[in-house]
């Protein structure tokens, strides 16, 4: 089975197509102000018109209010929500039900104590996006590029949703990391930049062939 890969973070209308063009899964789109891969709905709305029926947009938030997601589900058309903030497992079933979307919960890994949120937030979530916890100094909630300690999943049989592995990915670390977790679905954003905010295409491209050459189009 192919690996499903997300590319996050995209900003530019020839990197979503580009992105597609190497057989992602799902394009993410950020909304969160302090991230430089940060886009307005407006922007966002003319990237996810970029992206061909099968390819799922994520629209990646932070603890952001009713207001702005009633906005952004107006604006752009959607196919996941990614909550990547301190959003409860009551809040994560809230927007699940008022937006009538699939919703893919963050859990931030350190170590074994924090395994825990996975069966707490599989109760609420469609997916699971398991990434590395962002040290106290990080300057985002994630998409700082780090990676957490792969063997914490290493040897987990039971899933009880579907989930994908991100923190710290790249073209050279994909493929020991999906065999080491057993990753069927991966996620990056600063692995395949040139710079904070800014793909590149041919990264993105190695990273697809890395994970095994991408599972392109799916049904969710
Ligand atoms: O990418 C961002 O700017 C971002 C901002 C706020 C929360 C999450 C963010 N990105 C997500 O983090 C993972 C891991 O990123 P990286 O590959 O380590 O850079 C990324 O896949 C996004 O889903």
């Amino acid at each position: 089975m192919d690996v499903r890969v997300k590319i996050c973070g995209l900003t530019q209308s020839d990197h979503v197509r580009a992105a597609v063009a190497a057989g992602a899964s799902y394009c993410g789109f950020v909304f969160f102000g302090k991230s430089p891969r940060n886009v307005d709905p407006d922007t966002a709305r003319a990237l996810a018109l970029e992206v061909p029926p099968g390819v799922i947009k994520v629209a990646l938030t932070v603890d952001a209010d009713d207001a702005f997601l009633d906005h952004l589900q107006a604006t752009v058309p959607l196919d996941m929500l990614q909550l990547h903030g301190r959003e409860s497992p009551g809040r994560v079933a809230e927007l699940r039900s008022r937006y009538g979307l699939p919703v893919m919960k963050a859990i931030g890994i350190a170590d074994a104590a924090d395994l825990e949120q996975i069966d707490i937030y599989a109760q609420v979530a469609d997916q699971l996006l398991i990434d590395a916890k962002p040290p106290k100094a990080a300057p985002l909630p994630g998409g700082n590029g780090l990676a957490f300690d792969w063997r914490l999943l290493a040897g987990r049989k039971f899933w009880p949703c579907p989930w994908m592995l991100a923190g710290g990915l790249t073209p050279d670390n994909v493929a020991e990391a999906a065999h080491m977790t057993g990753a069927r679905q991966v996620d990056v954003s600063s692995g395949v930049e040139r710079a904070p905010g800014t793909k590149d295409p041919a990264l993105m491209s190695a990273f697809i062939k890395a994970a095994g050459g991408g599972a392109g189009r799916v049904a969710l």
